[in-house]
């Protein structure tokens, strides 16, 4: 085998409860993920050993045109340091180039590096050959990052601890999601700051039941009504502007409204396909946002669609 390929998805949070900051710096969190049909492809391919190159080399081009800007192409990419990590795991590690063709949005909440994360880890174990156990790359992936694990399992999942600990959530329904992208990221790191100052007597977070009944049923009308990101003020904080993309994905009669993670992408619940083109088109005419992208959910997790 000399190259392989997987497809990893995005994920909008559809609860985010936020504890108070822990002494190590992060949150406790209630963060029920689901993956979106926004992806990324990794092309992991074997190189020739030789003395000028390290382990990993990497470029990244987007589908969509600026999709790239601000992802770094050294050794702090997330799918660069995950490579490193599985090497210094399994002592199976041999020298790669990494290929990315970005179509999350860079900073945007929706876990793009964390995905690519995921689906480096998946290929080069692939490529690799390493015989490493599930249990083994989910502790690997949420090392790396609170969000790495879940694209590796995609669907929907209630993520406990900083987010990193995954339990399975049946989820019966088919949703339709309208993502509005801006032109410019936000730091999760300065989200979550915002959020210890706006709530420096925030609760322990708890998972929410109606949350679980919606998704229990399918009931798209309830999930809508049933999202929640205690993350949002800081985000709107921070980016008073989205406000007015929130209210046009409103005015075009989405069933939910919400920033997705630490923003800014914002997420907006449809009732069907048709419903979420007409969100779409609503919010590009609203001049709110710098794209607007349709997309399904749940999907699978990082999955291998080529190898050679
Ligand atoms: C906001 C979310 O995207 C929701 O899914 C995640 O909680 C963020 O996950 P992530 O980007 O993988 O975050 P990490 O790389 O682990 O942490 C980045 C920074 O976010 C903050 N952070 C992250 C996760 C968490 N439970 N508490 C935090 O306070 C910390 O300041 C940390 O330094
Ligand atoms: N493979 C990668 N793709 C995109 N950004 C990366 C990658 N690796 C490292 N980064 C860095 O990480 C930062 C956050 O990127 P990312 O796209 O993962 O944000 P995010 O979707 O907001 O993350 P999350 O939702 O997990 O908090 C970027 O600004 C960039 O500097």
């Amino acid at each position: 085998m000399t190259a392989v390929t997987v497809r990893v998805p995005a994920k909008v949070n559809l609860q985010l409860a936020v504890g108070p900051a822990r002494e190590d710096g992060y949150h406790d969190l209630v963060n029920v993920f689901h993956a979106v049909s926004l992806f990324d492809e990794v092309t992991v391919i074997a190189a020739q050993p030789c003395a000028e190159r390290g382990l990993v080399r990497l470029t990244a081009e987007g589908e969509t045109h600026g999709n790239t800007a601000g992802v770094p192409l050294d050794a702090t990419n997330l799918a660069a340091r995950a490579v490193h990590r599985l090497a210094a795991e399994t002592d199976a590690g041999a020298p790669v180039d990494i290929q990315l063709t970005k179509r999350i949005p860079v900073a945007g909440g929706m876990a793009g590096g964390s995905a690519d994360a995921a689906g480096a880890l998946v290929a080069c174990a692939t490529l690799w050959g390493a015989e490493l156990g599930h249990d083994r790359l989910l502790a690997l992936a949420a090392d790396l990052g609170s969000d790495v694990a879940f694209p590796l399992v995609g669907g929907t999942a209630v993520g406990t601890g900083r987010g990193e600990l995954l339990t399975p959530v049946p989820s019966t329904g088919r949703y339709h999601w309208v993502f509005a992208l801006s032109g410019t990221g936000l730091s999760t790191g300065a989200v979550f700051g915002e959020y210890d100052r706006l709530r420096p007597d925030a609760p322990e977070p708890r998972e929410d039941t109606a949350l679980m009944s919606a998704l229990a049923s399918g009931n798209a009308r309830a999930l809508g009504a049933a999202l929640r990101n205690d993350l949002e003020p800081a985000a709107l904080s921070l980016r008073p502007e989205l406000r007015s993309t929130l209210d046009a994905g409103r005015d075009a009669d989405a069933l939910g409204v919400i920033v997705s993670g630490s923003g800014p992408t914002c997420a907006f619940l449809a009732e069907d396909r048709a419903a979420a083109a007409h969100i779409a088109a609503a919010l590009r005419e609203s001049g709110h946002c710098e794209r607007a992208l349709v997309a399904h959910g749940d999907v699978p997790g990082a999955t291998v669609v080529c190898q050679e």
